[in-house]
């Protein structure tokens, strides 16, 4: 049996829901894989709990109890002293500054799951430096949720250009929160804040809540795709078109801007009765491999039309390659929300396990 030892940093809505899926698969992994999953270290931005023998159910009462103030000394101090071997850091925060850690785990022996995709969109010399200490470590990096929650998007595109495949376009709804909000909004009398309010009660939008709507984390995940077919792009060469004011965005607060959802909602019925007859709003990402240009952008789309028919939280992405021709490979399903994205990441940390010897 292999012991695969998981050091989780964010146990917000995916992490928890994360760990409870963990727990309940252990049995299964150990039977069909061969696999042994333990948990010895999870964390929020400042208390940590450690048990070498790895978490139990009660892990929330524990933490409560037992949590302490840490930093990543102590981390890899804890690591080290309980020889704990097959490390996986998983990164379920939606942190800028926790990436900035990601190097020294490589160094010190931990491969790495992330959900967060800043790591993955800072700039191209970080994001080859990764790679460099990847390959000289022998370490491996998963992160198929950084695109569409728990759908198969990366390792497909990764698939196909790998196999030499020549993909042309990638079209589609890569916003949960955003599909939700406008599957929502398009069908109902509701005040598009109370809609908003919604999406983030249900999980799907991130902790805050501006980085969906300035249309920020679709740009990411375009670049994120991009970067798999070898486009040598920046987040700052992404065309993005935001859906809110400046005025809400810029230096207010995340608590104030909460305060002031009211005001969006005059914006967002102009752009619902400007529309045509029989048309729903969608937010849609657009990578044009040719001319390599990644666009993020709001429009009216014919409800008939595979975009304009999805539901929920659906995520839906065309992409086109030299064999599939006019007629596009497409994946569509639920791309937000704790249960999914949290299934992606065990998906990554199996597959991920699979190759530790
Ligand atoms: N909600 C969804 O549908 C999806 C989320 N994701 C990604 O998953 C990540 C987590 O999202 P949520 O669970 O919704 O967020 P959340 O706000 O519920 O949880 C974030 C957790 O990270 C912790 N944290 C923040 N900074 C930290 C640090 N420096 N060190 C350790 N812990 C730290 C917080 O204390 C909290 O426990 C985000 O990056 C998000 O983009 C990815 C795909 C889908
Ligand atoms: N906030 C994101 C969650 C998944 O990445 C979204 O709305 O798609």
């Amino acid at each position: 049996m292999k012991k695969v030892n998981i050091i989780l940093f964010g146990i917000g809505n995916v992490g928890s829901t994360l760990i409870n899926q963990l727990l309940s698969a252990k049995e299964q992994w150990e039977k069909n894989s061969g696999i042994s999953v333990s948990i010895p270290v999870i964390a929020n931005s400042t208390k940590a709990l450690f048990n070498a023998e790895g978490i139990s159910k009660n892990w929330q009462k524990d933490f409560e109890k037992s949590a302490e103030n840490y930093n990543l000394e102590d981390i890899l101090d804890f690591t080290k002293a309980n020889d704990l071997e097959h490390l996986i850091a998983i990164d379920a925060t939606a942190s800028k500054e926790f990436v900035e850690i990601y190097i020294r785990l490589i160094q010190n022996g931990f491969n790495l799951v992330a959900a967060n995709k800043v790591a993955n969109t800072l700039s191209s010399d970080f994001y080859k430096e990764i790679r460099k200490e990847l390959d000289y470590h022998g370490k491996h990096f998963f992160y198929e949720t950084n695109v569409g929650a728990g759908l198969p998007i990366v390792q497909t595109i990764q698939g196909l250009y790998q196999s030499g495949e020549k993909v042309t376009k990638i079209r589609g709804v890569f916003s949960g929160s955003l599909s939700f909000i406008f599957n929502t909004f398009s069908e109902n009398k509701e005040n598009f804040s109370d809609v908003l309010e919604k999406a983030g009660k249900l999980g799907y939008t991130e902790p805050d809540a501006r980085e969906d709507l300035s249309g920020n984390d679709v740009g990411r995940k375009l670049l994120i795709l991009a970067r798999e077919l070898e486009l040598n792009k920046e987040f700052q060469e992404v065309k993005i078109q935001s859906l809110i004011p400046e005025k809400l965005n810029g230096k207010t607060s995340a608590e104030e801007f909460q305060k002031r959802i009211g005001e969006l909602d005059e914006i967002f019925t102009k752009h619902k009765t400007e529309q045509e007859q029989g048309n729903v709003l969608r937010y849609i990402g657009e990578i044009e491999v040719a001319s390599a240009s990644l666009e993020a952008k709001l429009i009216s789309e014919p409800k008939n039309t595979a975009l304009g028919q999805i539901k929920g939280a659906d995520n839906i992405f065309e992409i086109y390659t030299e064999s599939y021709g006019d007629q596009p490979l497409v994946i569509q399903g639920a791309g937000a929300g704790a249960a999914v994205t949290a299934r992606g990441i065990a998906g990554d940390v199996l597959k991920l396990s699979q190759r530790l010897n």
